[in-house]
């Protein structure tokens, strides 16, 4: 569905260039869900805007849905769907009226524009809502709308610009029930892109990581966790047996990343739950009371760590100030 090579785009604006995507390959498979993780600044909605026609790479070159993204754009945006980062609803616009339009940009007749409006409604729970001022939805109903308008065409291939930023919890939970059954029950393929690990964690088949312009890391959830040696293990003892404790644990087969300090001795092991009884025997045997214990599978920012030395929750790339006047119009 996706085969990009070398994609690479650079903004020149008043003598300073910045690298915002600087070559990178991508492969998506029909009917995959692959999301695409990194921090503020990584490179993520230009790579998105490349990939949708709505900015011009600097080089590299693609195929996406079929179709040449450099000599038949309009080819692709035909058949992809696009859900931009804040959507693009008029707020005085009534919703029925927002999808009927919406449908008539695409070619729809406009029984035929109503006709999927009402499916879409239907499905996307926005139903009862047609007379209602976009501005008066929720921002969850707000979302699900944008998304109607992105599958009004009944497009193969729908991008996604952080779907759920701004959502509160419940809402970003039933977002990702809708994702999920576009690609369950309508065989859409997904590409989205977030910030959230937990998003990209519970949601995706497939991860890229994008760092800097530049994809660090590739794989399942699963796949990426298990790059990171261990788990990590936190277990709260007396400052006085410190010392001890720490002694106790590098004895562990595995056990690495040691530190003790304020009361906490943490490492790392292969298996925190099995190393765990053996290891509180031998506390016990040596006298060290253990006050608490903590326990933790590898995250995904574990896995951004590992790559990178930073934290993608702190992990923020400089933004410059001014933008490049270009990048604001859309590809012809
Ligand atoms: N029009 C522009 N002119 C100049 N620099 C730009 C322009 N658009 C993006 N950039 C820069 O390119 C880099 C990548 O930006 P991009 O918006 O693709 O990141 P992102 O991963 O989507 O971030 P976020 O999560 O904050 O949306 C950043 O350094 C950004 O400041």
């Amino acid at each position: 569905m996706i085969k990009a090579r070398g994609l690479q785009r650079r903004f020149t604006s008043r003598g300073r260039t910045v690298d915002a995507v600087k070559g990178v390959d991508i492969d998506v498979d029909e009917g995959e869900l692959v999301g695409f993780l990194g921090p503020n600044g990584a490179g993520k909605t230009t790579t998105l805007r490349m990939l949708t026609t709505l900015l011009t790479p600097t080089a590299g070159e693609a195929q996406v849905a079929g179709c040449d993204l450099l000599s038949d754009p309009l080819g692709v945006r035909k058949r992809i769907g696009y859900v931009a980062q804040g959507g693009g609803t008029g707020p005085e616009c009534k919703v029925a009226e927002e999808i009927e339009l919406q449908g008539r940009l695409y070619g729809l007749s406009k029984a035929e524009a109503i006709a999927r409006g009402a499916e879409l409604t239907e499905q996307l729970d926005l139903s009862g809502l047609d007379q209602r001022m976009t501005k008066t939805l929720s921002g969850g109903q707000r979302r699900r709308l944008d998304i109607a308008l992105g599958l009004i065409h009944r497009p193969g291939l729908v991008f996604f610009d952080e779907p759920t930023t701004g959502l509160d919890p419940q809402s970003r939970a039933n977002l990702w029930e809708h994702i999920r059954t576009l690609r369950s029950d309508q065989g859409v393929t997904l590409f989205l892109t977030t910030h959230y690990l937990e998003e990209a964690d519970a949601l995706c088949d497939r991860i890229l990581v994008i760092d800097g312009g530049e994809i660090v890391a590739e794989g399942t959830p699963d796949a990426l966790k298990a790059r990171v040696s261990g788990d990590s293990v936190v277990l709260g003892v007396d400052e006085d047996d410190m010392g001890r404790a720490a002694e106790i644990v590098g004895d562990i087969e595995g056990a690495h990343d040691l530190t003790a300090a304020h009361g906490e001795v943490r490492f790392r092991v292969p298996r925190g739950d099995t190393a765990l009884p053996a290891l509180l025997r031998a506390f016990d045997a040596a006298g060290i009371t253990t006050q608490s214990m903590q326990v933790q599978r590898p995250t995904l920012d574990d896995v951004f760590l590992t790559l990178t030395g930073r934290s993608l929750r702190d992990a923020e790339t400089p933004q410059p100030a001014d933008t490049d006047k270009e990048a604001q119009t859309h590809a012809a």
